[in-house]
C-alpha cells in the first residue's frame, strides 16, 4: 500500500517564518538544507503533490508535470520572473501558475541604483585596489567616474521595477527615456519619454535593463545593439539573458563602454570568465530582491497563492493575470 505524500512541496528553504501559515493548514515537505534540488530529486519529489512552491532553479516542463500527475493544481513561483516555467504545458493540464510581482519592486529598484552608482563611480574597482595593498594616492585625475546629473538614463522594460528605477532618477536629476513594446499611459510613465529600441540605445548614456527574459528578449542586447549605445555608456543589467554577457565583456574590453553592472547571470551560478576579467564591471550574485522584508513578502505571496488555490479560490497573482 502506497502512502500519499504531503500535498505541498516547497523546493527550497524560505525566509524564516514564511511557511508557518502554509503548514498550519497543509502538510508540506520542505527541505532542511539550503540548496536547489537537482533535476532527479525534483522529479522524484513532485509525484502526488497538489501544490509545488518553486524557485527559478526548478524547471517546470512536460517531464515535471508528467511526474507530478493530474492532481497538481498550482505551481507557485517564488520570483517575479518565470522563464523556468512552460506556461503552455501548465495551461494544457489546467495547472495554475503564479509569481510574486509587486512585493520585490522597491528592493530590486534600489539594487539597480546601488549597481548604477557603483559602476559609474568605480566603487568596486576602488575597493579592490585598496584591498590589494597596491600603493595609491589622491590625485586630480585618479579614478574619475561619470557624473549623473543631466546624464540621460534609458530604462529598457518599464514595468513595475523599471518605473521604480525611473522614479529614483528624479533625485539624481537625470532625464529618463524608456522602451516597452507599447508606450505606457502618461500616469505610469514617470515623466519618461518612450523611444523605439534603437533610438533609446543611441541616446542612453546609462541604460538599465529591467525587461523580463522571454523568447523575445533573450540576447536582445547583442553585440550589434550594444554598439548603438553612445561611446562611454554604462549598462546595468537586472535580468539574466537579455544582455549577451560575452558581447558585454567585449564592449568593456574594447573601451566602447565606460562600465557595466550585472546582477544575475544566464547560467547561474556560473559567471563568464570574460566578465570576471573586466575591471569595469560590478558583479553581484543575484541580489536584486535580497532583503529580509522582500524575501518574506515573496515567500508570503507564494504561500497565499497556494492557500487560495487549494482552498478552491482564485490565485492572487497568476502569471499574466
Ligand atoms: O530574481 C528574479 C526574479 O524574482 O524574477
Amino acid at each position: 500500500m502506497s502512502i500519499d505524500p504531503p500535498p505541498v512541496l516547497v523546493t527550497r528553504r524560505l525566509a524564516p517564518g514564511v511557511i508557518d501559515r502554509l503548514t498550519a493548514q497543509y502538510a508540506a515537505t520542505c527541505p532542511d538544507d539550503d540548496r536547489a534540488m537537482d533535476r532527479a530529486e525534483l522529479l522524484a519529489a513532485v509525484p502526488g503533490r497538489r501544490a509545488v512552491l518553486t524557485t527559478l532553479d526548478d524547471r517546470v516542463d512536460d517531464a515535471f508535470l508528467d511526474a507530478a500527475g493530474p492532481q497538481l493544481e498550482i505551481v507557485a513561483n517564488h520570483a517575479v520572473g518565470y522563464h523556468n516555467i512552460d506556461l503552455a504545458a501548465c495551461a494544457a493540464r489546467g495547472v495554475r501558475v503564479t509569481h510574486t510581482p509587486g512585493v520585490l519592486t522597491t528592493a530590486t529598484a534600489d539594487m539597480a541604483w546601488a549597481l548604477l552608482l557603483a559602476a559609474t563611480r568605480r566603487i568596486g574597482e576602488g575597493e579592490r585596489l585598496l584591498r590589494s595593498g597596491t600603493p595609491w594616492s589622491w590625485s586630480p585625475t585618479f579614478m574619475l567616474g561619470l557624473e549623473l546629473a543631466g546624464t540621460p538614463l534609458g530604462v529598457l522594460g518599464m514595468g513595475r521595477i523599471g518605473q521604480a528605477v525611473a522614479r529614483r532618477a528624479r533625485a539624481f536629476d537625470m532625464p529618463v527615456s524608456y522602451h516597452n513594446r507599447t508606450p505606457l499611459p502618461p500616469e505610469e510613465a514617470e515623466d519618461a519619454d518612450w523611444k523605439p529600441l534603437d533610438d533609446l540605445l543611441a541616446t542612453s548614456t546609462v541604460l538599465v535593463v529591467t525587461c523580463p527574459l522571454s523568447d523575445a528578449t533573450r540576447h536582445l542586447l547583442d553585440a550589434e545593439r550594444l554598439a548603438l549605445l553612445p561611446p562611454g555608456a554604462v549598462v546595468v543589467s537586472m535580468t539574466a539573458g537579455v544582455v549577451d554577457e560575452e558581447a558585454l565583456a567585449a564592449a568593456l574590453d574594447s573601451g566602447a563602454l565606460f562600465a557595466a553592472a550585472v546582477d544575475n547571470f544566464e547560467h547561474e551560478p556560473a559567471v563568464p570568465a570574460a566578465l570576471l576579467a573586466q575591471e569595469r564591471v560590478v558583479l553581484a550574485p543575484h541580489l536584486g530582491s535580497a532583503t529580509v522584508r522582500t524575501r518574506q513578502a515573496m515567500g508570503g505571496l507564494a504561500v497565499d497563492n497556494i492557500l487560495a488555490v487549494l482552498g478552491g479560490g482564485e490565485p492572487l497573482t497568476p502569471i499574466g493575470g
